[in-house]
């Protein structure tokens, strides 16, 4: 069916619906400070707010401390080179730059007002720039064409203190430096012998093309074009910054050069390079087309006319994607912490050493979470890390820190070490919280093991174990399955070194595993033959028995299939007298730090001395996690007020634990606001024993305690650890089938902690 103007095709719509929906645009501003009372009023504007401005006026380097200026950056564009759509105007660009703005909070939490300017004059430009030094600790141009960008950028490096940087020029040839020292690191090649052809000679072309150059590629061995065709010593209309590459003969050719050219970098505008022009490349070239939205050739047909080739585009929804959002977040955000008064060359080749060596080690659980179906190790279609690796962070940012700090430009010297700890705990979330644990697990010999040793997730988590110098887990599975997928996924990890495979199918345990299970179970109406067929097929009840012989010390189940089913099989296996269930417990990691949530799964409907069970092993748990518990016991009811069923029980389940005399705080029972506002639980139950916020929330029945968890993680974007299993003795845990990659991980690292007291 034809698409008349006013029906554009189902992406593009969807497209501009992510923009209209459901607020027009991709950014707001927050206040990061209470404004609720007339006595914050009073502080945040007239009169509080005059201490803070006269403090800063009798001191300017006070701006970075009572105001937002050192994290706030300005996106900069007249719209005169937006994307490859050429001069649209500085209106047109507010998408791209609105865009830019939210990739740099998303990606670097570095906040932005994107400036869009009706200026085309790049002095006057300039100037309107320095004008605004007071309000930015950095500046990011963006989009304005060449050869203005030059002059734009140089007045404004001239006259300002604060970092600019032209993200076009420099973010792009920092990250096309790195793919191509990748690409040519595969393809065997040597940056002195390469011919490199330039399409278009703008702000991204001239720059890729001296970062190359530096990179060790002769000058010589350039050749670069633009709409006029090759760049020529006897052309009159370059800038100095053209000039430098305009020495190949006037009348030069596009398919000429190319022919027999190791590598191209298309900078220029869509559909540029045809299909004929790269068959006539080198072995194995290089093919970086980034112009957007749409490049200089679509992939598929550069690969259909060149079969060897390694192609990168700028686009997000193709393979190797060359693009500055790889720089510019995280360039920024070393050179703002240490308030770095210029983004010079030393930071800019860190930032390239730090992305072109991030792609040659293996990938975060999380990359692969995002990237389910890419290939993510090392290799023609990953010379490059994915955006959102959340290892760009802390890495660049930490390289870009120390290379401002060795350079001498950093006016903030870091901790290095404490600097790269504090972001890697932005990015991998349940990482500060789990450290300890992971710790322990380092130090433990302990065997896990897997009961859905097939599943995709399971094995890249088992590679994140072996990274993490976590023991060695054992997966049951079928040796094949598990070689084709680690195959599909490229995971580096081997059977024999990095785990253990216990085959179903064919194990020569299997004898003693189905006559212990009859044994255990004869009474209880299983055969023989039954037992045998468990045995074959249900991995669940296979890992239980290797825990049980001693084969393992704990095992993981629960990647599909109901909770209920995995810890029937655990309880016929492994409950004890001793060991028995105690309550599913689920630790949410919230932005302003870690909630426990319990019982989840475990007792449908709680008695009192259940509950108390359930209150006492989360604690244990609780402070394995080196948090001090503070358990609040969730009810409907409050202070005896109401004789519903939950109320009881946990009247009940307090007057066990006032009994015993346990060792940490407890209080109930309370609806669960008061458990989290100490203010309102201090005004309506005055001289409750709880101290400040709650961290644990008990609940009586697993409909209320699995809500409140549910709605953590769907609605406050909540990270899960867990469900730990309690009472089992760490011995069994049972994840649930949306559990992610590093949700696997940090179950195992749990299971794997050597603690004496865990139960
Ligand atoms: N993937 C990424 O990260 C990035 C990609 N880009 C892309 O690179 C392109 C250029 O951006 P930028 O350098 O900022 O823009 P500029 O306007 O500064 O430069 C564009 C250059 O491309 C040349 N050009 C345009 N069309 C053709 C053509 N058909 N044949 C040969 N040369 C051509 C222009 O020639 P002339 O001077 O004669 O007009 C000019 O030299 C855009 O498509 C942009 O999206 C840019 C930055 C980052
Ligand atoms: C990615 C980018 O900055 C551009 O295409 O202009
Ligand atoms: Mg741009």
């Amino acid at each position: 069916m034809a698409l008349d103007k006013t029906t554009p095709p189902p992406e593009q719509q969807a497209a501009l619906d992510y923009h209209a929906f459901p607020t027009p645009g991709k950014l707001e501003i927050r206040a990061t400070k209470p404004m609720a009372t007339a006595r914050d009023l009073s502080r945040a504007y007239s009169p509080g707010v005059a201490d803070a401005c006269m403090e800063i006026a009798r001191d300017p380097s006070l701006v970075t401390r009572y105001t937002a200026r050192r994290n706030l950056v300005a996106v900069v564009s007249n719209g005169s080179a937006v994307l490859g759509l050429g001069n649209i105007g500085a209106l047109a660009s507010k998408p791209v730059m609105e865009g830019k703005a939210v990739l740099f909070k998303k990606f670097a939490n570095i906040d932005c007002f994107d400036l869009e300017v009706n200026e085309t004059d790049p002095e006057a430009l300039a100037d309107w720039v320095c004008k605004l030094e007071p309000t930015f600790g950095a500046i990011n141009l963006e989009d304005i064409k060449a050869p203005d960008c030059f002059v734009v950028e140089r007045i404004c490096r001239e006259r300002m203190g604060i970092p600019v940087f032209h993200d076009d020029q420099h973010g792009t040839a920092i990250v096309v430096a790195a793919a191509a020292q990748n690409a040519l690191h595969i393809a065997g090649k040597e940056p002195s012998a390469v011919r490199l052809v330039g399409i278009g000679a703008g702000a991204a072309g001239t720059a890729c093309l001296a970062m190359l150059a530096n990179l060790g590629i002769p000058e010589r061995n350039i050749t670069v074009f633009d709409k006029d065709g090759v760049l020529h010593p006897g052309r009159d209309d370059l800038a100095p910054e053209q000039r430098r590459f305009a020495h190949a003969p006037e009348g030069t050719t596009l398919t000429e050069a190319l022919t027999g050219a190791d590598m191209v970098l298309g900078v220029s505008g869509p559909g540029v390079l045809t299909p004929e022009m790269v068959a006539g490349m080198s072995e194995r070239p290089v093919i970086l087309a980034l112009a957007n939205p749409v490049p200089e050739i679509m992939p598929d047909l550069a690969r259909a006319a060149a079969p060897g080739a390694m192609i990168a585009t700028g686009r997000s929804d193709i393979p190797n994607q060359v693009n500055n959002v790889l720089c510019f977040p995280f360039i920024f955000r070393g050179a703002l912490d240490v308030e770095a008064t210029e983004i010079n060359d030393a930071m800019k080749l860190a930032c390239v050493d730090a992305i072109a060596s991030l792609a040659r080690q293996t990938t975060t659980a999380e990359v692969g979470e995002v990237y389910q179906d890419e290939t993510l190790s090392f290799g023609p279609d990953y010379l490059i890390p994915k955006p959102f690796d959340p290892r760009l962070l802390p890495t660049i940012a930490v390289a870009v820190a120390r290379a401002a700090m060795e350079s001498g430009v950093a006016r903030r010297p870091l901790d290095l070490d404490a600097y790269r700890e504090s972001l890697e705990a932005q990015v991998f979330r349940s990482s500060l919280t789990m450290r300890g644990v992971t710790e322990a697990a380092r130090r433990s010999r302990r065997r896990i093991v897997f009961a859905e040793g097939e599943d995709r997730r399971v094995l890249r988590a088992v590679q994140g174990l072996a990274e993490d110098g976590i023991h060695t887990p054992i997966l049951v599975g079928r040796p094949d399955v598990i070689a084709q997928r680690l195959d599909q996924m490229e995971l580096p990890v081997v059977p024999g070194r990095d785990f253990e495979i216990v085959n179903p199918e064919s194990d020569e345990r299997y004898t003693d595993y189905w006559r212990d299970y009859h044994e255990l179970m004869k009474r209880q109406g299983v055969t023989p033959d039954l037992a045998r067929a468990i045995l074959r097929t249900n991995t669940t009840a296979i890992a239980a028995l290797m825990v049980r012989r001693g084969d393992a010390d704990s095992m993981i189940c629960g990647t599909f299939g109901q909770y209920s089913w995995h810890l029937n099989y655990i309880r016929q296996v492994l409950e004890t007298g001793g060991l028995s269930p105690a309550g599913a417990l689920s630790l949410i990691i919230l932005d302003d730090g870690p909630l426990f949530i319990a019982d989840t799964h475990v007792s449908f409907e709680s008695d009192g001395a259940t509950l108390a069970r359930t209150v006492e092993a989360a604690a244990r748990h609780v402070r394995r996690f080196g948090i001090e518990p503070r358990i609040a016991l969730c009810s409907r009811s409050q202070f005896g007020n109401f004789d519903c069923r939950s109320g009881m029980a946990m009247r009940e389940a307090l007057a066990i634990l006032d009994a015993k005399g346990v060792d940490f705080e407890y209080e109930g029972e309370m609806h669960t606001e008061l458990a989290l506002n100490p203010e309102l639980r201090e005004r309506l139950l005055p001289g409750n024993r709880l101290t400040g916020r709650a961290n644990v929330l008990i609940y009586a029945n697993t409909d209320a305690a699995g809500a409140a968890r549910d709605l953590l993680k769907g609605v406050a974007e909540g990270l899960e650890v867990g469900p730990i299993l309690m009472g089992m003795g760490n011995r069994a845990h049972i994840v649930t089938p949306e559990v992610t990659q590093r949700g696997l991980i940090n179950i195992a690292t749990l299971a794997s902690a050597d603690v004496a007291s865990y139960g």
